[in-house]
């Protein structure tokens, strides 16, 4: 097929879907028993049929549907009128109101929430049908392999009323380095995340002295979501410095990272305070940041995500890239992003080894010495499993579930719990 013939939108599926996930714990509560994800379907005049996949609480699922029903006759290759599109639609049925994602994340406009899922679907159109990945049409993949980090988690053993899952509980430093441990092995990470803002900053501070001395040679970051006050994020700083290679988001907001800048010269990465272009100026000016954790699900989409890295570059900010539970669309999606992106240098987060169901056809996303292989098949280079979709359709038709919710869960179980925000 030829570009010309690439042909229109002439019509677009949204699914939202619910798998499972363990009982992780963070600073807003604890993760429910189903993520929820929509799978989008663009479908082209021609017969070809882009994916992709983003968030699914329910009010953003109803702005997916409205844009749906407002893209056929689109041009598979006009993003800029993908962006009016969408900017026009919620504008039509929102005013224009922003989005917030499970209590960590609040963006003032939804537009770019919701560009993202249409846009990855129409790059991987344009890559279907002019036989290329999706890495080449954001400037070529620099990188073959992408490398990922263990992304661990304090977590329960299982969630109350069901049965223990396979990782058992993560509570102590020893059961942390446990569960390092596994993925390590069973994925070749060597680059390790935790997850932190549940116990007092001791506790996790001893749990990434365990980490450090476990795994020497890893690179390690501990990412509490802005658990910690100022005072404490300069004493986490000054103890775990030669042992970090980032920390990510101590604090929350850019005045109170940048008085902890002042203060150390470990670097300060964010998926928290620098979430929108809005919010490059500000943190830039009070040098709040040394590293910005892409996503694309969040920045537009695959080109503003690149458009971010060059805006880390000019200002010497290093780029890594964060994550939300997630299924293969989203990885195939991340894969191309970074291997596409000269200066995204760190291991990229990711949420996938917590997972135990999947909608692509396996094979084409295998992860070995802790990186993905760049697909090279036209677009993602990822297909549906239809079977699986419908299946994980039915899930979230009957899971009860419309929206993430860590906080109110947590709560169900521990009375009286409020979000340990800013708390030591
Ligand atoms: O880096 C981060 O801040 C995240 O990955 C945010 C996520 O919501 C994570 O905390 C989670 O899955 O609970
Ligand atoms: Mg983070």
């Amino acid at each position: 097929m030829t570009v010309s013939e690439a042909g229109r939108v002439s019509r677009v599926v949204v699914t939202p879907v619910a798998f499972r996930d363990p009982p992780l714990l963070n600073v807003v509560g604890v993760h429910q028993p189903y993520v929820l994800r929509t799978i989008v379907q663009v479908h082209t005049d021609e017969g070809l049929v882009g994916l992709g996949e983003t968030y699914a609480d329910q009010a953003h699922v109803e702005r997916l549907e409205a844009v749906a029903a407002a893209l056929p006759g689109a041009d598979v290759f006009d993003l800029h009128a993908l962006r009016r599109i969408v900017g026009e639609t919620l504008g039509a049925a929102t005013g224009g109101a922003g989005a917030s994602f499970g209590g960590m994340l609040e963006v003032s406009s939804a537009v770019d929430t919701v560009v993202s899922p249409f846009e990855v679907a129409l790059l991987d159109l344009q890559g279907r049908a002019t036989g290329r990945p999706v890495s080449d049409l954001l400037g070529g993949a620099v990188r073959d392999r992408v490398p990922f980090s263990a992304y661990l988690f304090y977590k329960w053993a299982g969630h109350p009323g069901h049965e223990e899952d396979t990782w058992g509980e993560g509570r102590t430093p020893e059961q942390l380095v446990e569960q390092a441990r596994r993925m390590i092995s069973e994925y070749g990470f060597t680059a390790v995340k935790l997850k932190g803002g549940v116990y007092e900053p001791r506790h996790e501070f001893e749990t990434v002295e365990a980490l450090a001395a476990a795994f020497p040679g890893h690179a390690l970051r501990i990412d509490p979501n802005g658990a910690w006050t100022v005072e404490t994020s300069i004493k986490a700083a000054d103890r775990l410095s030669g042992l970090l290679e980032y920390l990510e988001d101590p604090t929350p907001g850019i005045p109170g990272m940048a008085e902890v800048s002042r203060h150390t010269d470990l670097p300060l990465a964010t998926n928290m305070c620098v979430i929108a272009f809005e919010h490059l100026k500000p943190a830039v000016a009070a040098d709040a940041v040394q590293v910005v954790l892409s996503d694309h699900h969040l920045w537009g989409g695959l080109r503003r995500s690149a458009l971010l890295g060059g805006i880390c570059e000019t200002f010497g900010m290093g780029l890594s890239m964060h994550s939300n539970s997630h299924l293969g669309v989203s990885l195939a999606a991340m894969t191309h992003l970074a291997a596409a992106t000269p200066n995204l240098t760190y291991a990229c987060d990711t949420h996938y080894p917590w997972k135990t169901e999947e909608v692509v056809k396996p094979g084409a996303l295998e992860f070995s010495g802790g990186s993905v292989a760049v697909p090279k098949g036209p677009g993602l280079g990822v297909e549906l499993d239809e079977d699986a979709l419908a299946a994980l359709h039915e899930q979230y038709l009957t899971c009860g579930q419309r929206a993430r919710e860590d906080t109110a869960y947590m709560a169900s179980i521990v009375p009286g719990f409020t979000p340990n925000t800013s708390r030591w």
